[in-house]
């Protein structure tokens, strides 16, 4: 069975709180997506969306085809972790390995104690007992070895140490070799994480406001460097998202395709075209006050 995911027109409001809008995309298997938001976008009201914690207030969610709320067939396949509160848990590492190996199809016990051991997680200690980081470790790793084909890891690395969340990456991208499936990573770590993403969606204010591969979402972006009045006359009419001057040197970030021929003209004038990082366009994009210039 294919556990594809479709979205269509999902609104979800909290009494008059609407916090998306009126949300559609798809996910496929195979991909790790890499979700992006400011404080409070959406976006983890869209991942509980997903994993059926919550219902939305209208639009429709379809995983497999089937609504999977409350529904034993598709639930069991589809994984959230997020950054779960162990203090009153005081059962092992362990036990909670046997007790995802009843619940979860596709649990994989000894994948699970080899992540332990590269987290250098002690199986026989309580939950509660391990600290932050070594929790959130405890929680990917789940996340890992349950291998549902939905798999989403809500700023799972809070409190990893940065070793420990290259370990953590590291895995997200053997494991789409090992076992394809849907992986979605929602994070402020945006430069860290940027290179495990084949698909970015940026949520902002309860909008889905980019929905594309990588690749082309990255090859929009560019940063126009020369001479002022060259690189002015260059952008004019082109999506400006920020500008540096330093003396007659003016470096102008734009969104959107810098086509051939303009890519020849923009030699021609001594001007730079040089790539924006997502990080970059993440925050220029997402940013509250208006853009210095838009579309004209
Ligand atoms: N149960 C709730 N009742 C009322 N409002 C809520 C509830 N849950 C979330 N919200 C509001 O919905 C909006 C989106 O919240 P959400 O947690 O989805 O954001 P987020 O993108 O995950 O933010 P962050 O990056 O800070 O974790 C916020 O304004 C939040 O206050």
């Amino acid at each position: 069975m294919e556990f594809n995911v479709k979205v269509s027109n999902v609104v979800m409001r909290y009494k008059d709180f609407v916090a998306l809008k009126g949300v559609s995309f798809t996910l496929e298997q195979g991909k790790v997506y890499g979700l992006l938001g400011r404080n409070g976008a959406g976006k983890t009201t869209l991942l509980s969306l997903l994993a059926s914690f919550i219902e939305p207030t209208s639009g429709t969610i379809l995983i497999g085809g089937e609504n999977p709320f409350e529904n034993s067939k598709i639930m069991p396949h589809v994984c959230f972790i997020y950054n779960t509160n162990y203090k009153d848990e005081d059962e092992t590492v362990m036990s909670y390995f046997e007790f995802a190996e009843r619940y979860r199809p596709n649990f994989d016990r000894d994948y699970a104690k080899q992540l332990a051991t590269k987290f250098k997680l002690p199986l026989n200690k309580p939950l509660n007992k391990l600290s932050n980081g070594m929790q959130s470790a405890f929680n990917v790793t789940l996340g890992l070895a349950t291998r549902s084909q939905v798999t989403i890891f809500d700023e799972a690395y809070l409190g990893m140490d940065a070793p420990t969340r290259e370990l953590f990456y590291q895995e997200v991208l053997e494991e789409q070799v090992r076992q394809p499936r849907i992986m979605i990573l929602s994070t402020h770590l945006v430069s860290e994480m940027e290179y495990l993403f084949d698909h970015v969606l940026i949520v902002n204010h309860g909008h889905l406001i980019i929905d594309e591969p990588y690749d082309e979402f990255i090859s929009r972006g560019a940063s126009v460097t020369g001479e002022a009045s060259e690189v002015e006359k260059f952008v004019k009419g082109m999506k400006q998202l920020s500008m540096q001057q330093l003396g007659r040197t003016k470096s102008v970030m734009t969104y959107g395709e810098i086509n051939d021929d303009a890519q020849k003209e923009a030699r021609k004038l001594g001007l730079e075209i040089g790539p924006v990082s997502l990080h970059d366009l993440f925050i220029h994009l997402t940013k509250e006050e208006e853009h210095y210039e838009t579309k004209r």
